[in-house]
């Protein structure tokens, strides 16, 4: 289903409205929310709630989308890094209440089973925000993923490692990621797709109207009537 808002503020009071009922709904949920700039003021919002005690994500677990390969938290640049400090920190998430992948493990593939097993045990994802890449990227599930996998290692487009740099004070070469898989995203209970800026305009359009394929992660939208594509109108191309 699309949803259009008037611009970015509208579009961010309206997805976490969205956050807010899944946590007030179940106190405990499983949440998964993305890295980027799109997601910024949604968490200005999620924060400013969570200090007038409007929300309460005490009892929550979020689980990080992904991370670039061998880096953590310490690294300036990385989504953990990020993400605790624009999201985790300020919500006074506790480290029992985080799961995310060790990207520097020297066991990848056996990484990446640890993590979908949690989400197993966890009963799967109460709520999945995703924003899309230039390339029509989810998370890091770049052009050619398979819509049916899990966590996994992936080798970045060039796009990808271009774009990335914005997180980066200095040049960083970035190849590899590890990411969760679009299985994941297809089986969460309510999925959120969000974008927005008139940039984001092409990339939505051949996720809307464009082939279902494995060559564009993002027009998995068009699987299943449920998924939420939620975009200002720039986004939209109006
Ligand atoms: N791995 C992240 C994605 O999770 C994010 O959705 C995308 C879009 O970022 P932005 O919102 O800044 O356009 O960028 C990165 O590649």
């Amino acid at each position: 289903m699309l949803l259009i808002h008037k611009n970015h503020e509208t579009l961010s009071q309206a997805v976490a409205e969205r956050v807010a009922k899944v946590v007030q709904d179940k106190p405990d949920a499983v949440i998964c929310l993305p890295s980027g700039n799109t997601p910024l003021r949604l968490f200005e919002i999620l924060v400013n709630q969570h200090e007038i005690g409007e929300i309460d994500f005490s009892r929550c677990t979020f689980v990080l989308l992904d991370e670039w390969l061998d880096m953590d938290g310490q690294d300036e640049g990385s989504c953990r890094y990020w993400i605790d400090k624009e999201l985790l920190n300020p919500l006074g998430f506790q480290p029992e209440q985080i799961i995310a992948f060790d990207a520097k493990s020297g066991d990848l593939p056996g990484e990446c089973e640890r993590v979908n097993q949690k989400i197993k045990e966890l009963g799967g994802f109460d709520l999945v925000v995703l924003g899309v890449g230039m390339n029509g990227h989810l998370a890091l599930n770049e052009p050619g993923t398979p819509f049916d996998c899990y966590a996994h290692v992936s080798a970045l487009d060039p796009m990808t490692a271009e774009v990335g740099q914005k997180y980066f004070t200095k040049q960083t070469p970035l190849t590899e990621g590890i990411t969760l898989g679009l299985r994941h995203f297809l089986e969460a209970r309510e999925l959120i797709v969000m974008a927005s800026g008139e940039a984001k305009a092409p990339v939505m359009k051949r996720a809307l109207e464009g082939e279902v394929s494995e060559d564009f992660p993002a027009s998995l939208v068009q699987k299943d009537e449920k998924i939420l594509v939620m975009l200002d109108e720039a986004a939209a191309g109006n």
